[in-house]
């Protein structure tokens, strides 16, 4: 990719002001893990520009370990749809009494509506960074593609488009169905389309299966 620096000016002066901040701050608030999609196709390319946006996302030793698998194919499609079916009984089995009700009733994917079908993985063995930054902690590859897929969760919402990640799968029955290298990992499997409802609430917490709490709770000082 082209850097936006010219030789002749240096490096351009970038900034943003309380509005725009004020803009972003929105922007975490509403972006949503959403479930239920409209039937509306996204326009062509769209999938491949969150990919670019994606991709400037912070990865260790800038070894970029993302790889995106766009699923297009209708009976790959179904074969996923199945593996999430089967996951999601089994995990309902994993519950009883109260909990069980609730689990069942909750929607954990929007695979049959949404137009879009995108599967990310970290690639372990590539030697872009030359293993900087992973010698010790060589999980950061995966820190890495999730950092990417917020990127694009985020920019996605600007744009009035929703992403509902789905982890309710078999990493192995993926791997199978998308005919992916052994040496890539599978990270999620993103639903992508335009959100039936907007709202600045996540929506387990609409069915009152969890609460979003502060951050008081997860902070400490040593
Ligand atoms: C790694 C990972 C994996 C999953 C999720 C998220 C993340 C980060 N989430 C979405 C999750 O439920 C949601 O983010 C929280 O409930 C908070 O809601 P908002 O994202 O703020 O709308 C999610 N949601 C869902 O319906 N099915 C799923 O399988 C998953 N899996």
């Amino acid at each position: 990719m082209k850097s936006k620096i010219d030789p002749a000016k240096g490096p351009a002066m970038v900034s943003f002001d309380d509005a725009f901040r004020r803009q972003l701050h929105e922007l975490f608030v509403w972006r949503r893990d959403v479930r239920r999609f409209r039937a509306d196709p996204l326009p062509d390319g769209t999938i491949e520009r969150l990919i670019e946006i994606a991709c400037l996302s912070p990865s260790v030793g800038l070894s970029q370990p993302w790889r995106f698998v766009i699923v297009d194919d209708a009976s790959r499609r179904r074969a996923v749809i199945e593996d999430f079916r089967a996951c999601n009984a089994d995990a309902l089995r994993s519950y009883s009494g109260e909990r069980a009700a609730k689990y069942a009733a909750l929607k954990l994917s929007g695979l049959e509506e949404a137009p879009g079908h995108l599967a990310v993985f970290a690639e372990k063995t590539d030697l872009i960074g030359a293993g900087l930054g992973r010698a010790t902690m060589p999980e950061t590859s995966e820190y890495s593609v999730v950092a990417a897929i917020c990127s694009m969760w985020l920019a996605a919402r600007a744009e009035g488009i929703g992403i509902g990640w789905v982890s309710i799968l078999n990493p192995e029955r993926i791997h199978d169905v998308l005919e992916i290298p052994h040496s890539w990992k599978f990270i999620g499997y993103l639903c992508i389309g335009y959100p039936q409802t907007e709202c600045d609430r996540p929506e387990l917490e609409q069915a009152k299966w969890e609460s979003r709490r502060g951050p008081d709770e997860f902070t400490t000082r040593r």
